[in-house]
């Protein structure tokens, strides 16, 4: 296949992929930042720098079980000759007493414990007898050994996390570990999306012929959740301009209206396109992009009946259309509204089969990236390019990123991938057909 593949209107041109993902960018506005408690940080930003209000540790304390001592009172202590102290205090972690040894004793003393004002060291309790009246020690240590000091992991008033840090478990752990019950993050995008479609029927209910079931809105939700927005999915509707307008209307002036609007379906160039109908009367624009899958698109505004105005991305309907077309164009933007990686990791990749591509369109073909034994990064094309093929869609790591001005692309060249790393892939009849790798 090589020139266009369709056929366009005279004086019609296909806009370049750049140029509609600025578009769709520019629609985007992020939310005022929100403070909000640990458990609903996960994955996200920290908006300022976070400074300690504490040390950690917060006092001297024990790094074994074992005994509290002055280490020169078990100088000379060996094996063969023990050195015996009494044991004046028991202190298990979490007594909050302050307690002082005295020379020629020892407390016994549990890992986390505080140590005793007067004690330099730690025998580990191995190197003991274990006794709770007397204890005798078999082996000497240095001042400073298994203490574990106030401040020696973080002091007070010392950066914790710079400001754009994303929080993960650990960086969770150190805010909670300082007392840091709450951060303030960029609120999450809300994003309502609308399927619709006359033949669309919820999973779970019964087809008639000609029916399938709705899976843009669950894919696109679930994509948007993965991607760190608050996604709202709206009934898809029948296709009818006025029915259309009045959901929109209903989410859009609610005390919870979205920052953007995501519908599927209803925007090429069928006598029912009823997304394209429905907007006519707004700012939107519908473009035909060079891309393959994902051709038609419409973005703008949209402004319900009371005056209020939202942004809408409008995807093609076909599934593997619709989730990547939110790839390339909606979640980079609002990944950068959350302040987070805006763009997949990309690398390049050895092609293990020859591909054709449409010259003058981006295609963006479904890819299994693994390294092979020799070390070499290779992608494997998986399924055909139409944009149906919803399954190799979910047996894919990668997108195979094909230039505009590309057409047939040999087994072996180097090609563009796009790392999907939080999509799960499941195997295809073609795994058995592979070399085992890993990855
Ligand atoms: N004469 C032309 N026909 C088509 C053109 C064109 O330029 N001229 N473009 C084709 C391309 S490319 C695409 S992509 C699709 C886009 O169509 P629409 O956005 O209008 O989407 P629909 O027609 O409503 O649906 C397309 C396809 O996807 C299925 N679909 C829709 N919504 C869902 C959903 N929520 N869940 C599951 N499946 C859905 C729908 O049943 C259709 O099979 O147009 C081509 N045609
Ligand atoms: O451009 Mo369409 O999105 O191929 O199926």
């Amino acid at each position: 296949m090589s020139g266009h593949d369709h056929p366009l209107r005279p004086g019609e041109t296909l806009r370049p992929v750049a140029d509609h993902a600025r578009r769709v960018a520019d629609l985007i506005t992020p939310r005022p930042p929100v403070r909000v408690a640990l458990p609903d940080a996960l994955g996200r930003v920290v908006v300022d720098d976070v400074h300690a209000p504490i040390s950690l540790p917060g006092f001297d304390n024990s790094a074994m079980d074992g005994y509290a001592v002055r280490a020169a009172d078990i100088a000379g202590a060996t094996d063969d000759s023990p050195t015996r102290l009494p044991v004046a205090q028991d202190i298990p972690a979490g007594r909050t007493d302050v307690l002082t040894l005295s020379p020629g004793t020892a407390h016994r003393i549990m890992t986390g414990a505080p140590m005793p004002d007067g004690a330099d060291a730690v025998v580990q309790v191995e190197y003991t007898d274990g006794g709770t009246d007397t204890v005798a020690i078999r082996r000497g240590v240095d001042a400073g050994t298994s203490v574990r000091r106030a401040g020696s992991d973080i002091a007070a008033g010392d950066l914790a996390l710079p400001a754009g840090t994303v929080l993960g478990a650990p960086q969770i752990g150190l805010l909670a570990a300082l007392g840091i019950g709450d951060v303030v993050v960029p609120d999450r995008p809300h994003v309502v999306v609308l399927s619709t479609g006359s033949e669309l029927v919820a999973a779970g209910q019964p087809l008639q012929h000609g029916q399938i079931h709705e899976s843009n809105g669950a894919m696109l939700c679930a994509a948007l959740t993965a991607a760190g927005c608050r996604a709202t999915a709206l009934h898809f509707v029948p296709d009818d301009v006025e029915e259309f307008r009045a959901h929109l209307d209903a989410v859009v002036d609610s005390p919870d209206p979205p920052d953007l609007v995501l519908t599927s379906g209803g925007v090429s160039a069928g006598a029912y396109e009823v997304v394209k109908d429905a907007l006519a009367r707004d700012d939107v624009e519908f473009v035909k992009v060079a891309m393959q899958p994902g051709m038609p698109q419409g973005s703008g505004r949209y402004t319900t009946a009371i005056g209020r105005s939202v942004a809408i991305v409008t995807l093609p309907g076909n599934p593997v259309s619709a989730q990547v077309s939110f790839e390339i164009f909606v979640r980079p933007p609002l990944r950068a509204a959350l302040s987070l990686p805006r763009d997949r990791p990309r690398t390049t990749a050895a092609l293990t089969d020859d591909l054709r591509s449409p010259r003058g369109k981006r295609q963006f073909r479904r890819g299994v990236v693994e390294t092979a034994p020799d070390g070499v990064l290779r992608v494997h094309p998986i399924g055909p390019p139409s944009s149906h093929h919803l399954r190799y869609l979910a047996s894919a790591n990668a997108l195979i990123d094909i230039p505009e001005d590309a057409d047939d692309i040999a087994a072996g060249e180097s090609v563009a991938v796009l790392l999907l790393d939080d999509w799960a892939r499941i195997p295809t009849p073609d795994d058995s057909a592979r070399p085992q790798t890993s990855r």
